[in-house]
């Protein structure tokens, strides 16, 4: 495990800011649609947009539609469902669709299979599925051979372990990717990115980011190729609002 700088990135006028969603602008709760946006969160966001001339998105495995109706304001551009989905000024302009997956059809296969486990949550994608077991931990191997047996029959999804969770996300979806595609278009182009996430999924784009001559910002506990960590969304919070500062 790399060694973490104490010190933090300082956010420059050339920056370009990624910033994942759960467990990093907002704090984890226990189901998907029960996370709060702490006070401040959306004008917040709005000053960084403003500050970075709109080099400002969200990069999340939830999708486009679902972070829309968390933060309706947030002016900048959204990467969803892990970069298979791309929103700019408020239109989706990129979707990787799989020609034969059927979302309806996955969802029911991913619920009747685990019919016999209501602690399971099952969370309907639109590139995919989700199984949730934080109501009940120890339903995490049924969860894991469930999934797997749902990747073998949907070979253009692939496995994803999150929190607590089990995800079938796009093949050749990635937050890395998003990443890339961002940094290939304005106003994003050109600059030195840096990239804030908390969980595994996060961890290639922060590892991309860096590669690039950026940063990325683990929050919270656990292994992480990032230079930098904070322990947890408020303390991101108190650190966006001393950049926003240097930022004037
Ligand atoms: O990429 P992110 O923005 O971090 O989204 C990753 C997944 O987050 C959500 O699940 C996680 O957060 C839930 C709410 O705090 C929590 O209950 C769950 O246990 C976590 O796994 C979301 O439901 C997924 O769709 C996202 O892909």
């Amino acid at each position: 495990m790399q060694p973490l700088a104490l010190s933090l990135p300082v956010l420059t006028p050339d920056t370009a800011l990624f910033l994942d969603f759960d467990g990093c602008l907002v704090d984890i709760a226990p189901r998907p649609d029960a996370v709060v946006i702490p006070p401040g969160l959306p004008e917040r966001l709005a000053r960084l947009h403003d500050a970075l001339d709109g080099a400002v998105a969200l990069i999340s495995g939830r999708d486009v539609a679902d972070l829309r109706r968390h933060l309706p304001d947030f002016p900048g551009a959204i990467a969803g469902s892990h970069g298979a989905e791309l929103a700019l000024s408020g239109q989706v302009i990129e979707t990787t669709h799989q020609a034969d997956l059927d979302p309806d059809a996955l969802h029911r296969a991913a619920a009747d299979a685990v019919a016999d486990h209501p602690a399971i949550l099952v969370e309907r994608k639109p590139h995919g599925v989700a199984l949730h077991y934080r109501a009940d931990p120890s339903l995490r191997p049924v969860v894991e051979e469930v999934m797997a047996r749902l990747a073998d029959a949907n070979p253009d999804l692939v496995l994803q372990p999150a929190k607590m969770a089990m995800e079938l996300r796009p093949a050749g979806s990635g937050k890395d990717g998003a990443l890339d595609r961002l940094l290939a278009m304005a106003p994003f182009a050109g600059r030195v990115p840096v990239y804030a996430g908390d969980d595994l999924t996060d961890e290639v784009a922060m590892a991309r980011a860096q590669a690039l001559g950026g940063q990325g910002i683990k929050i919270g506990a656990g292994e992480t190729v990032a230079r930098h960590r904070l322990p947890d969304p408020a303390a991101l919070a108190r650190w966006l609002d001393d950049a926003l500062e240097g930022l004037r």
